[in-house]
């Protein structure tokens, strides 16, 4: 299985997030830069955190129109498995690819802690290796994390399992304290906290960890291979 993780000017979790592969499943992974034009070799895509184009105008609003967020599309569209994070999540928001919006914390401050999430599904391809309902420690760290959509958007949200991770103690003001969620198909996932800081005890937290293994799983379960459960 191949790993792309993309950089753009101003990502600065891209490291993480090619570690947290290295080191979780140690499949192959590349850095990919954003003006690529072709990630026919990727089976999954990694949105890193950051502040990409210096979030001017909105987080992920320029990052948007890079040239490698048309191969996304596509990529999201033949099925392949695609994680946004934190600015990842919003560059994927920004570009249609997901639903609603992050808002400016409602605090008008950047938080940076530790959350306590809940796992509502456990059904994507980032999470078969969570209980449903169970509690992760994953931190945060943003300054726009205030997910909001309209009621109608809310409605298919909740009637399509879509809300992926919610939090325990909402840090931003984030509607139905949504912490991460999904499209309809499941194969991409968007979400505020950072699974690749919570890949080691050194780090505080392990929970992170089991969202790469379960994004290896799926991928080997559709291609017949054996699993690292
Ligand atoms: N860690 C991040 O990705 C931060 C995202 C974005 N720059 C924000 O402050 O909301």
């Amino acid at each position: 299985m191949k790993f792309a993780v993309l950089v753009f000017p101003g990502s600065n979790c891209d490291i993480d997030c090619y570690k947290a592969v290295e080191e979780t499943i140690g499949e192959p992974v590349d850095y990919v830069w954003h003006t690529a034009t072709d990630l026919s070799a990727y089976d999954c895509i990694l949105v890193p955190g950051g502040f990409s184009y210096g979030d001017y105008l909105r987080c992920g609003a320029i990052s948007r129109f890079a040239p490698v967020m048309n191969e996304v599309a596509k990529a999201a569209e033949a099925g392949k498995f695609i994680l946004g994070i934190c600015n990842g999540f919003q560059i994927l928001t920004e570009a249609g690819l997901l639903p609603g919006a992050l808002l400016r914390n409602n605090s008008m401050k950047f938080r940076c802690h530790d959350t306590s999430l809940k796992v509502v599904n456990n059904k994507t391809p980032f999470t078969t290796d969570y209980s449903e309902g169970e509690e992760i420690i994953i931190p945060i760290a943003h300054g726009e994390g205030n997910y909001y959509c309209d009621d109608e958007t809310f409605t298919r949200l909740k009637q399509n399992d879509q809300i992926v991770f919610t939090y325990s103690n909402n840090p931003n003001g984030s509607l139905a304290d949504i912490a991460g969620i999904c499209n309809e198909q499941g194969n991409v996932v968007g979400m505020m906290p950072h699974p690749e800081r919570a890949v080691n005890s050194l780090l505080g937290s392990e929970d992170g960890k089991r969202m790469f293994t379960s994004i290896l799983n799926a991928w080997r379960d559709i291609h017949g291979a054996a699993s690292v459960r």
